[in-house]
């Protein structure tokens, strides 16, 4: 499910939208190799002195911020003024997360955030998004969700664990459906229709909510608004 971009690229990626994080920030920590990279760049500031708290979007995520030595806080304790987060797919600014089966926090942090700047590598972009869409569900409802998938057009694949045997469980407790749907010409009406499927918890759709995106690459970074 993971794409390979190189290190270099998604370090670079990372280190740009890091230097957007400003004194006095509440800043959104997103999940996956690209965005750990910001972390650690961002760990390199409060050591140097910047002043501000991050709110995570996975256990992954936390525990890289408390290793770096970012503070934390939560949602319910402030707002976010700016969120850092990857992707798995990258058209304009609409995305595919959940690569690494986060994306329903991270959305929560990402779509409250002020500003939200995407890190990706090249392999990342793409004219139309096709990547297969990660839709948590809860375990219950991975039967009937996958058959619903079924119905409109998609083939989910429950996702399985590589160091475990059976399925991935989310940090929620719930199951991954990925659902490949081949070119997805309209992702806010699929967006729709996925999360309103009963038992669906969150799809890895991100539509319409990027501002910036970052795009690392071994000669340098490109920064494109949206
Ligand atoms: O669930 C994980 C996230 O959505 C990640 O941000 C996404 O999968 C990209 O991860 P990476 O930067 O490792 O490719």
């Amino acid at each position: 499910m993971k794409q390979g971009g190189s290190d270099a690229a998604k370090r670079a990626a990372g280190e740009s939208a890091a230097e957007a994080v400003e004194d006095g920030m509440v800043v959104g920590l997103g999940t996956g190799s690209t965005t750990a990279h910001a972390i650690r760049a961002i760990g390199r500031r409060v050591d140097a002195g910047l002043d501000i708290v991050g709110v995570p979007t996975s256990f992954q995520s936390r525990e890289l911020a408390r290793e770096v030595g970012i503070p934390l806080t939560e949602l319910d304790d402030a707002s976010v003024d700016l969120a850092i987060d990857g992707a798995d797919e990258v058209a304009g600014a609409d995305l595919i997360k959940g690569g690494g089966a986060a994306h329903a926090r991270e959305k929560i942090v990402d779509a409250s955030a002020d500003r939200f700047l995407v890190v990706a590598d090249p392999t990342k972009t793409a004219e139309t998004l096709s990547h297969p869409v990660p839709v948590e569900v809860l375990p219950a409802a991975r039967t009937t969700v996958a058959a619903s998938v079924r119905q409109t057009g998609g083939e989910p694949t429950l996702r399985q664990a590589e160091r475990k045997d059976g399925p991935v469980v989310t940090d929620n407790g719930n199951l991954v459906l990925d659902c490949d749907f081949g070119d997805i010409d309209d992702p806010a009406a699929l967006g729709q229709t996925l999360a309103s499927l009963p038992g669906v918890v969150e799809h890895g759709l991100f539509v319409g909510l990027a501002d910036e995106v970052h795009v690392g690459s071994e000669d340098g970074v490109t920064v494109r608004e949206l």
